[in-house]
Parts: C-alpha cells; structure tokens; sequence
C-alpha cells in the first residue's frame, strides 16, 4: 500500500532563538494553543511538544469519542497554520530516516505532482554520520532522482514550484510536500494583556490581529456611541472582532461594548474644536477602567500617524495625557493601503464606505495642534472619571 500523510509538522520561529527555560515555556504554550486551535474546530488530534517541533498525530487509540479514520493531516495542518507563533505547517508521512522509506514516502506524494510544475527536494538532517548512512546533499540527490523519475519533472533548485521537504531526526523522519505559512511572532498569552480600543473599521481589527501576533492577549473594548453610532456599526465591531478572535480561541477576546452615548452627547454640546481629542481620552480612560479590572499593562488603538487631525503627533501626544499606562499603537507608521491589503488577508475587510461614529461626532474644523492645556480647559472637569466609571458597565457583545 502506498503510504499517506499521517501527521502534520508544526515550525515554529522566533521562540526557537530564545534561551532555553523561556523556549520551554513558550513552547508549551505554543502547543496548548495548538491544541485549543483544534479543539475549536473539532479536530481531533493528538499535539506532541518536541523542541524542535510540534507535531499533530492522530487522536489516541482507547478514546471512544476519537474516530482516527476521519482524522486530516492536512486539516490538522491547515487549522495549526492560524497559531500565531507558528511559521508554516505540514501534512507529512512519517517514516524510519533510511534511503528506502523516505524514497518511497516522496514518490507516493509525487502521485499528484501538478503538471508541468517545477520541483526540487530540501533535507533538513538532524544526527550523524553514526545515526545516518548519508548527508543532506546525498539523500537530497536520491530522493529527487526518485521523483524525477516518478513524474518527469524538472528540477529547479531557485525557485522550485513544489518542495519536497525531508525532516530527518535521528530515529524517524517526516515528508512532506504542501507547506501552509503560518503568521509568526510569538504564542498568544505569552506577552500579557493589553486592552484595544476596538472601533471595528478597518484599523482596529488589523492593529488587533498584530498585537496578537506578538504573543499578547487583546481585551477588545468597544464604545457605543449611542445616537451618534447605531446598531450596524456594532454588528460590524462584533463581526470583526469574532474573526479576529478566531485564531486565539483559548483566550477570552470577545468584544466589550461600553455604553457611552449619553458622554458623547454631552461632548458634542459642551465642546467645538478639541472635540474629537476629548473622545479619544475619554476612550483611553475607559480603556484604563477596564485595564485595572482585567489585569492589562497597556492600552491599545488602531491610529497611525497624520491619518486624521486626531492623529498628528501632537495631537496623539495630548491623547496619552490622559493615559497612566503605555499606548500601544501597531499601525503608527503603516500606510493605509498597506492596512487595507492587509485587512483583505486576515478576512476583516469591511466597507468602508459606512458612515462611522466618530466621523459624525467630528466638528467642521478640528484642531490639528492642540495642547494639553487648550483641551483640559474646554472638556467638562468630570469628562475623564466619567469615563473611567463607564468601564463599570460594559458588556459582552451578543454573538448571535
Ligand atoms: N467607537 C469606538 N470604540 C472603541 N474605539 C474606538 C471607537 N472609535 C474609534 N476608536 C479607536 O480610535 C481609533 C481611531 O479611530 P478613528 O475613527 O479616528 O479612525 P479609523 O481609522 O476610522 O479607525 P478604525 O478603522 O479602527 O475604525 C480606532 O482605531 C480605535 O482604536
């Protein structure tokens, strides 16, 4: 019988470079995250924490509930790729690390070599010449003569359409043919807890996902506008905020809506020209609010420098006076394509055309270079505790 893919191959990047307790730890964590990636898509499948991988095999025998012939590697592989901390997946056969096997193992993939495609074969040996009978380069040769011969295609060793990947251990080996990328960065939950104020435009689900992407844990908070804001752009911040959450799914990331309409009313009454820099205080001060309920070190948004007249430097400096704990800003210096593009990739795109909250709260000239004396002077002298006691109210969105 022609072997297939029984497992799939978990690489990871940076934590690989870290010492060696704080690679112990953020690895288990990688598999824990793994584990819980699978579980939320209901692959069942067994996570093995080695150190220089993660391996995903078959769920064990004895489990009633595990019926093992329905299990995917390339599932498995597809769904492992959304970890962030992971760099790329496998579905791969594992065999014994001699000629014949891996041989054998990469022609049975071969079987649907796409016509008229490229290949080249890439070793990745880890032993000796005790443990095993040839080098890199040698098995390399080999196995790509295999193939060769196997489907009549030509070998590119630059930019090969297809890689066939040998993965040699010392006492087994994994090959493999489909790689998924993964996102990088580090485990989710590794870095702490940071709380993002979540508009659910088109920033803040990609200032989100790369915080993520960092190993920390987003606490997205959402601030209702009430009749400035309306049932559709909450729809769209729970929307986006579920897709996003969707890689992370062992940590609690569903959206926070804070009630703040009757605040913005009075806003919009009592100031003209430092407006929108009042709101984004009062935000960072909700945002602190919910920071010391939930343990969080630093606040979060999606702005990047000189998008609006909120957001040129002086102006952002004005914002985090407001603040007592870091703003972590992920975006500062994207440019907007470059955002959007990157909303397309991770499925939070929105049209952007929908009329958003704050852009109905701006004044007709706002300030651009506003002190922090010029806005503390024109707010209301409650305006932040105000906010900080709002974060008491919020709620978990509905999912539906
Ligand atoms: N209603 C809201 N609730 C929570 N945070 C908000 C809200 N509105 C804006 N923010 C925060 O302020 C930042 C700047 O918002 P603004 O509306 O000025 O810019 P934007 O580029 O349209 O943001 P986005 O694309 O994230 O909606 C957002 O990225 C978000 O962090």
């Amino acid at each position: 019988m022609q072997p297939s893919p029984d497992l799939a191959v978990v690489r990871f990047g940076e934590l690989g470079i870290k010492s060696g307790k704080v690679r112990g730890q953020m690895l288990d964590r990688l598999a824990e995250n793994v584990r819980a990636i699978l579980e939320d898509r209901e692959i069942a499948g067994r996570v093995e924490r080695r150190w220089s991988r993660i391996l995903i095999w078959p769920a064990e025998g004895g489990d009633a509930e595990a019926d093992n012939s329905a299990f995917s590697p390339d599932e498995a592989a597809q769904a492992a790729a959304d970890t962030f901390g992971v760099v790329s997946t496998r579905p791969a056969i594992s065999v014994a690390p001699e000629r014949e096997p891996l041989e054998r193992a990469a022609v049975a993939l071969a079987e649907d070599h796409p016509e008229g495609a490229t290949f080249a074969v890439r070793a990745n040996r880890a032993g000796s010449a005790e443990t095993h009978p040839f080098t890199s380069q040698e098995i390399e040769r080999e196995v790509g003569a295999a193939v060769g011969e196997a489907t009549g295609a030509d070998v590119d060793l630059d930019d090969p359409d297809r890689t066939y990947r040998l993965d040699v251990r010392e006492d087994e080996a994994f090959v493999s043919a489909v790689e998924y990328d993964g996102p990088g960065g580090l485990p989710v939950g590794t870095q702490g807890k940071t709380v993002l104020l979540f508009s659910g435009g088109l920033d803040s689900p990609v200032a989100g996902w790369e915080l993520f992407k960092r190993g920390l844990e987003v606490v997205p908070v959402y601030l209702d506008l009430g009749a400035y804001g309306g049932a559709d752009h909450l729809a769209r911040a729970t929307e986006t905020a579920r897709v996003v959450a969707r890689s992370a799914p062992h940590v609690d990331a569903r959206l926070r809506v804070v009630p703040a309409g009757d605040l913005v009313e009075d806003l919009v009454a009592e100031t003209d020209s430092t407006r929108m820099l009042s709101l984004r205080r009062a935000m960072l001060r909700v945002a602190e609010g919910v920071a010391d309920d939930v343990g969080a070190h630093s606040l979060a948004t999606g702005e990047s420098v000189g998008q609006k007249s909120s957001q040129t430097g002086p102006n952002l400096r004005t914002t985090d006076a407001a603040a007592t704990r870091p703003v972590y800003r992920p975006l500062l210096t994207r440019d907007k394509p470059e955002i959007v593009e990157q909303a397309r990739d991770i499925g939070t795109f929105v049209d952007a055309t929908m009329n958003v909250g704050c852009e109905r709260v701006a004044p007709d000239y706002p300030e651009t270079n506003a002190t922090i004396e010029q806005v503390e002077a024109a707010e209301p002298d409650d305006l932040l505790a105000r906010a900080e006691a709002l974060a008491d109210e919020r709620y978990v969105a509905d999912e539906g």
